[in-house]
C-alpha cells in the first residue's frame, strides 16, 4: 500500500507574488524569482491573468520548452511560421521552442479575464537547437483518475497517478504534470519519481502536505511549495471541516546536469551562446529567419 511510502518533505514554501509582465499582463511568478532560481528543469512559473486588452505581443523564445495550461478563459498563439491555435479551460500547449520561436501570445476575444500557467522547463543542451515543435493537449483528450472515494481527482496531464497513465509523451524533457482537486476530508499519497525535483502550486483553498505523524504544513493559496529531493510519495490532503475544496498542480521533472545562463526567453548553458542568441534575434539568423517583417496579426 502506497502509505508504506516515504514522504517527500517539504524544503520551503513562500507566497506567489503579483507583478506585471508582458503588456498590460499580471502574473505570480513562482519559480524564476530570487527565491527559487536553479531548480532544474524549471525555468519559471508564472500564474498568468490577462485582461482584455493585455497580452504578451510577439516576443522570441531560445532553449527551452513552455507549458501552457489554460485555467479560465481563452488564449490565442500565432508565431512566426504560420502556427496558429486557441486554448480554452482546461487545454494545454507545449511549445519546444528549441533553436528559436517568435510568437504573440493574445487573450481570445471575450470580456472576462483570462487565467492560466505557464511553466518553462529547460532543453537538455543538445536539444536547444532543434527544430522548434508544438504538441497540444485538448481538455477532453486528459484523463481524470477518482482517488479516496471520490473525495479526490487527478488530472493526469503528464505522468502516471493511481494506475492512470497520462496519453502520450509530450515534451523532451520528462516532466509529471497532475491537476490535483481535494475535496474537505480528503487524502491522496502521489508517488513521483526518485530524484526527480519536484513542487505544488496551490490554485484554490488550503492543502496540508505532509504525512500524519510526520512533518506536516497546511498551505494556503498561491503559495509554492518545494519538496525536498529525499522521499517517494507527496501526501496531501484538506481537513475535514474546510469550507472548500482545494486545488493544486503537482509538478516533477528530471534534473539536468547542465549550467542555465538565461536573458529573458533565451535559455542557453553559457554566456557567448546567449550574447549569440541575440545577435541572431536581432540579424534575423540561425532559427529566427522567419522574424524577417514577421507581425503577428493578434498582437497588433
Ligand atoms: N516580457 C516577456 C519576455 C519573454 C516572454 F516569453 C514573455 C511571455 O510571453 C510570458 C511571460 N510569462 C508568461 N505567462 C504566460 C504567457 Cl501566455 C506568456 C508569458 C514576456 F512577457
Ligand atoms: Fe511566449
Amino acid at each position: 500500500p502506497t502509505t508504506k511510502l516515504l514522504p517527500r518533505l517539504i524544503r520551503q514554501t513562500f507566497l506567489a507574488i503579483e507583478q506585471s509582465e508582458g503588456a498590460g499582463a499580471r502574473v505570480r511568478r513562482s519559480i524564476g524569482t530570487p527565491k527559487l532560481r536553479n531548480f532544474s528543469p524549471f525555468l519559471m512559473l508564472d500564474h498568468f491573468f490577462v485582461s482584455p486588452g493585455a497580452g504578451f505581443p510577439d516576443h522570441p523564445h531560445r532553449g527551452q520548452e513552455t507549458i501552457t495550461y489554460l485555467i479560465e478563459g481563452g488564449m490565442d498563439h500565432e508565431d512566426f511560421a504560420g502556427n496558429r491555435g486557441r486554448l480554452g479551460p482546461g487545454d494545454l500547449q507545449f511549445m519546444t521552442a528549441g533553436r528559436g520561436i517568435v510568437h504573440a501570445e493574445m487573450p481570445a476575444q471575450g470580456e472576462g479575464v483570462n487565467v492560466g500557467l505557464q511553466l518553462w522547463v529547460d532543453l537538455p543542451k543538445r536539444l536547444k537547437g532543434c527544430e522548434p515543435r508544438y504538441r497540444d493537449l485538448k481538455a477532453e483528450e486528459v484523463p481524470v483518475v477518482e482517488v479516496d472515494g471520490g473525495k479526490v481527482k487527478v488530472k493526469v496531464i503528464s505522468g502516471e497517478s493511481h494506475g492512470v497513465d497520462s496519453v502520450k509523451d509530450l515534451a523532451y524533457t520528462p516532466v509529471w504534470l497532475l491537476d490535483v482537486e481535494v475535496r474537505p476530508g480528503g487524502k491522496i499519497v502521489q508517488p513521483l519519481p526518485e530524484g526527480w525535483n519536484a513542487f505544488a502550486y496551490t490554485l484554490e483553498g488550503d492543502v496540508v502536505f505532509g504525512q500524519e505523524g510526520g512533518e506536516r504544513k497546511k498551505v494556503e493559496q498561491f503559495h509554492n511549495v518545494v519538496f525536498g529531493d529525499g522521499g517517494q510519495a507527496v501526501y496531501a490532503e484538506v481537513e475535514e471541516g474546510a469550507e472548500k475544496s482545494a486545488r493544486f498542480v503537482l509538478v516533477a521533472g528530471t534534473p539536468l546536469d547542465q549550467k542555465v545562463v538565461q536573458y529573458g526567453p533565451f535559455v542557453l548553458t553559457s554566456q557567448e551562446e546567449v550574447y549569440q542568441a541575440f545577435m541572431d534575434y536581432q540579424t534575423h539568423s540561425n532559427g529566427f529567419e522567419r522574424a524577417d517583417g514577421w507581425e503577428s496579426e493578434i498582437g497588433k
